[in-house]
C-alpha cells in the first residue's frame, strides 16, 4: 500500500519569552529577552498508508496538535522530512490544502453569523468545488449526519454537536484524501459521540478517506482506529494495532469466582490469586491462551461454583500502565 504521510525523526522547538513571577517578576519579563525552549515533539517517525484510520493519542501537551498542525502545513518541524501525499505540507500550504479536510475540535471553521449552508457555499468557491460534486456531497454528507434540519440555521445558535458535525461535513465536501481531526469528539454527549464515530468509520470504509485523529476518548480510537499512535513527553512510545495493544503490555485479564459455599483458599495454576473474600475471589490471568474451560478443568468439582467471568483489561487501565511503566523509566526532564 501507498505510504501517503512520512515522518522521518521529526522534532518542533518552541521558543517561549522567560517568565518571572510576582509584581517585579511581570517587570522583569517585559524588559528582559530571555527565552527557553521546549521540545514538543521529538523526533518522531512513522508512516501511513492510504485508507488508514489512526488515532493519536497522548496526555495533555504530548504532542499532538503540534504534530497534526505540521501535517496540515501550519507549523514548520524545527528537525526531520515530513512528507504528506508527496509534498512538504509547510512548502506547499495550498496545494497540501485542497487534497486534505482538517476539523479542530476546539476552533470553528465556520463562519460564525452565516447559515451552515452560507459557509459550505464560500468553501465551495475558495476550493472550486464543482457544483454537481459539492451538491451531491452536501446531500449526502448531511444526510448521513442527520444535518439537514440546521443547513439555513446560523452557526452561532447551533449546538456543539451540531456545530462539530457541519464541521466535519465541510471537512470532506472537496474530497479530500486525507481526513485530519483534533479531538473532534471534545464536549460532545454520548449520542453526539456515537453518531460522529459511526459517521466518520463509515467515510474511512466507502470513501477510502484516510483518517488521522487526536483524542483523549479512547472510545473513539477503539471504534473508529484500527491502528494506535502513542505519544507522551514529545516522543512517539507505541504505535501497533489498537487490538494489540492489550497483548503487548501482556496486561493480564481478570478472573472472578463465586461460590455457593466457601471452598477455602484456592490455588490455581493458571491464574494468580488476588483477593479472596470467601466466596468470591479474584485471580489474574497472566497468559493470553487461557480459556474459561482451562479454569473449569483444574478446578474439577464445580457444584459450589455460582458464576464464573473473565474480564479484559479496559483499554484506559493498559494506557494507564503503559504510561506509568513509561514515566519510571524516562529519566527526569
Ligand atoms: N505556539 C506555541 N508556542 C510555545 N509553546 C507551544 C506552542 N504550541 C504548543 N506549545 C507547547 O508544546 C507542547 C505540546 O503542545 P500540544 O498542543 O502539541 O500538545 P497536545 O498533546 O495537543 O496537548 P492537549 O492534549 O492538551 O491538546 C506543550 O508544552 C505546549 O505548551
Amino acid at each position: 500500500m501507498a505510504q501517503i504521510i512520512e515522518a522521518r525523526a521529526v522534532s518542533k522547538r518552541f521558543r517561549q519569552h522567560r517568565r518571572f513571577p510576582g509584581f517585579l517578576g511581570a517587570l522583569k519579563t517585559l524588559v528582559t529577552a530571555e527565552y527557553t525552549e521546549i521540545e514538543a515533539v521529538t523526533d518522531v517517525s512513522f508512516a501511513i498508508a492510504q485508507g488508514e484510520a489512526v488515532g493519536y493519542l497522548g496526555p495533555n501537551g504530548a504532542g499532538k496538535s503540534t504534530m497534526i498542525k505540521m501535517m496540515t502545513g501550519i507549523l514548520v518541524p524545527s528537525a526531520g522530512d515530513l512528507t504528506v501525499l508527496g509534498r512538504v505540507p509547510h512548502r506547499e500550504r495550498q496545494a497540501n490544502a485542497r487534497e486534505i479536510g482538517v476539523v479542530f475540535g476546539q476552533r470553528s471553521q465556520l463562519w460564525w453569523d452565516l447559515p451552515v449552508r452560507d459557509s459550505f457555499e464560500l468553501h465551495r468557491e475558495i476550493y472550486g468545488i464543482p457544483r454537481p460534486r459539492f451538491d451531491e456531497n452536501l446531500k449526502s454528507l448531511s444526510s448521513l449526519l442527520d444535518l439537514e434540519p440546521f443547513l439555513e440555521r446560523a452557526v452561532r445558535q447551533l449546538s456543539l454537536g451540531q456545530r462539530m458535525r457541519a464541521e466535519i461535513v465541510m471537512a470532506l465536501l472537496h474530497d479530500p484524501k486525507i481526513l485530519f481531526l483534533d479531538e473532534p469528539t471534545i464536549g460532545l454527549d454520548v449520542v453526539a459521540k456515537d453518531a460522529v464515530r459511526k459517521f466518520l468509520s463509515r467515510v474511512n470504509r466507502e470513501r477510502g478517506t484516510t483518517i488521522i485523529l487526536t483524542t483523549h476518548d479512547l472510545q473513539d480510537i477503539e471504534e473508529i482506529c484500527p491502528r494506535l499512535i502513542m505519544v507522551d513527553h514529545s516522543r512517539l512510545i507505541f504505535d501497533g494495532e489498537t487490538a494489540k495493544l492489550r497483548t503487548a503490555l501482556g496486561s493480564a485479564r481478570r478472573l472472578m469466582l463465586e461460590f455457593a459455599a466457601d471452598p477455602g483458599p484456592l490455588e490455581l495454576k493458571s491464574a494468580r490469586l488476588t483477593s479472596d473474600d470467601g466466596l468470591r475471589k479474584h485471580y489474574l490471568l497472566e497468559r493470553d491462551d487461557i480459556s474459561l474451560v482451562h479454569v473449569l478443568d483444574e478446578i474439577g468439582d464445580t457444584t459450589a461454583l455460582k458464576d464464573i467471568s473473565i474480564e479484559e483489561p479496559n483499554i484506559e487501565e493498559v494506557i494507564r500502565t503503559f504510561y506509568q511503566r513509561r514515566n519510571a523509566e524516562l529519566p527526569p526532564r
